[in-house]
This record gives C-alpha cells, sequence and structure tokens, in this order.
C-alpha cells in the first residue's frame, strides 16, 4: 500500500533520511521507533507531501504521491483543535476544506468512541485525552487509506497513555486502518504494532525490523510476558547501539 523506495533527504549540509525504505501493507500497524532527531517527523512531512525528497520515491497504492497534499490521514504530538469550533466542527473540517463534509458520518464517529454528548462542546471543555480522540477521529473520518500518527500520545499523563493505547487498539482491530505511527516509547510500539522498524541514528535509514508475534485482539497481560520483557529488552539495545536518547519506559 505505501511504498517508501530508497529515499534521502537533507537540509542544506544536513543529511537526515538516507537510503531509507519500507512498506505498510494494507491494515497492518507498523511502528517507527529511533533517536532523537533522527528524522522522523521529516518522514512524515515526506509523506504527507509537505516537503520534497532530494532522491527515491514514495508510493501509495503504486501511485506517486510526492508533494501531493491530503493523500494520508495524519495525527500530531498535540491534537491541534481550533479553539473557536465546536468538538463536530473539527471534526469534519478536513471534508470542509475539500468541500464535502459529512455530519452525520463525523457524529457517528463521536459516538462510537463515546463523545456523542461533546459534539457541541469546545476544545477547551475536553481533557487531554478526549481532544486526541477527537483529533483521531478528525483523521479517521477524512477515509484515507493511510493514518500517519506522530507520537499522538506523548504528552499525555502516564494514566491516560495507557487508557488512549488500549482505546486506539479497539478502534483499530475493529477497522483495520493502515497505520504508521510514530513513538519514543519501546513499550507503546510493542504493545500497538504489528511490525517494528528501527531507524539508525542521522542520516537515518532502516536498522532492524521485529515482527511482534502477539496474537490479536492485544491483551494487557501481555505487558507482564517474559517474551514482551526479551523483546523490549532486545529493541532497547538496538537502540542504545545508535546512541540515542533514553527510550525505556
Ligand atoms: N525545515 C527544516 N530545516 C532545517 N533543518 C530541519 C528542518 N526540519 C528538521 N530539521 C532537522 O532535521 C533533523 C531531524 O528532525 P526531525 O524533527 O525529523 O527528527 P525526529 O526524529 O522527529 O526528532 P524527535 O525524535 O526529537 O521528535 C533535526 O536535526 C532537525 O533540526
Amino acid at each position: 500500500m505505501l511504498s517508501i523506495q530508497n529515499i534521502a533527504k537533507s537540509f542544506d549540509a544536513l543529511q537526515v533520511l538516507e537510503d531509507l525504505s519500507f512498506e505498510v501493507r494494507d491494515g497492518e500497524f507498523v511502528a517507527i521507533i529511533g533517536p532523537s532527531g533522527s528524522g522522523k517527523s521529516t518522514l512524515f512531512q515526506l509523506i504527507g507531501g509537505v516537503a520534497s525528497i532530494d532522491k527515491g520515491a514514495i508510493l501509495l497504492n503504486e501511485g506517486d504521491i510526492q508533494q501531493k497534499r491530503g493523500t494520508i490521514g495524519y495525527m500530531p504530538q498535540q491534537p491541534s483543535l481550533l479553539p473557536w469550533r465546536t468538538v463536530l466542527e473539527n471534526v469534519t473540517i478536513v471534508e470542509e476544506l475539500q468541500r464535502k463534509p459529512n455530519t452525520e458520518r463525523a457524529k457517528i464517529w463521536l459516538k462510537k468512541v463515546g463523545l456523542e454528548s461533546f459534539i457541541h462542546a469546545y476544545p477547551h471543555e475536553l481533557s487531554g485525552g478526549m481532544q486526541q480522540r477527537v483529533s483521531f477521529i478528525r483523521a479517521m473520518v477524512s477515509d484515507k487509506p493511510i493514518l500517519c500518527l506522530d507520537e499522538p500520545f506523548s504528552a499525555l499523563d502516564e494514566f491516560t497513555r495507557l487508557e488512549m493505547q488500549a482505546w486506539l487498539l479497539s478502534i483499530w482491530e475493529e477497522y483495520r486502518k493502515s497505520i504508521l505511527f510514530v513513538t519514543h516509547s519501546i513499550e507503546e510500539a510493542l504493545f500497538l504494532a504489528d511490525r517494528i522498524l528501527i531507524l539508525t541514528k542521522r542520516p537515518a535509514s532502516i536498522k532492524k525490523e521485529m515482527i511482534v508475534p502477539f496474537a490479536r485482539p492485544r491483551q494487557e497481560e501481555i505487558r507482564h510476558s517474559t517474551t514482551f520483557t526479551a523483546l523490549k529488552q532486545q529493541l532497547f539495545t538496538y537502540l542504545q547501539e545508535e546512541k540515542g536518547d533514553v527510550y525505556a519506559d
């Protein structure tokens, strides 16, 4: 579905990505972890078409999406909701820009995620976790073939973060939309993903790929299994080899 082929990207003399290749298949949940500053956000900018690659190709369902905006669903680290718009109006904004808002579908989604009594509320009336749900639903209803989530839970407190991980899994396991998920948390990647891509330090390419062996639907208990602990240690070692910041949590 999404195919990143040998891409390279520099900002002036700073080479950020080099010969980076990977794929995300239809319905797959892929997590990316890597050292700080290795170029994860840059990668999303390239996939989202807001920056241009120097070399290589970015294909979505075999079509070239280089510098094409609006082909992926995107959820940023901060919810980025417009404070003067209600929850419902925030969810429909992407479609409004494309002149085809589907208010009914947005309402159905908000109901599905327990926000039906908040559709006319403003962002400041919601908790951080609720705001992230709205942000996620906005990306979902834009109905793109793949969702790119850039550290979506990193600003949340630990308890809300664990809740949001379970929440995301329950939605994803029902709908199986392709997800590319950047995180700094090894544990989050292991709990959520089918496959984890580990980046090298800058200029980043793929250092390793790990297939996550846990069955779906995922159960909380896997976090306490010996396999989970062993894989966590393995991932930690890979990241230490790249001398990035610390990722164990
Ligand atoms: N528009 C830009 N112009 C110049 N340099 C940039 C630009 N965008 C990013 N960079 C540089 O590219 C490098 C990679 O940045 P990026 O934000 O993609 O890394 P990251 O892996 O997402 O970092 P983090 O893990 O800390 O969020 C950094 O050194 C950053 O300063």
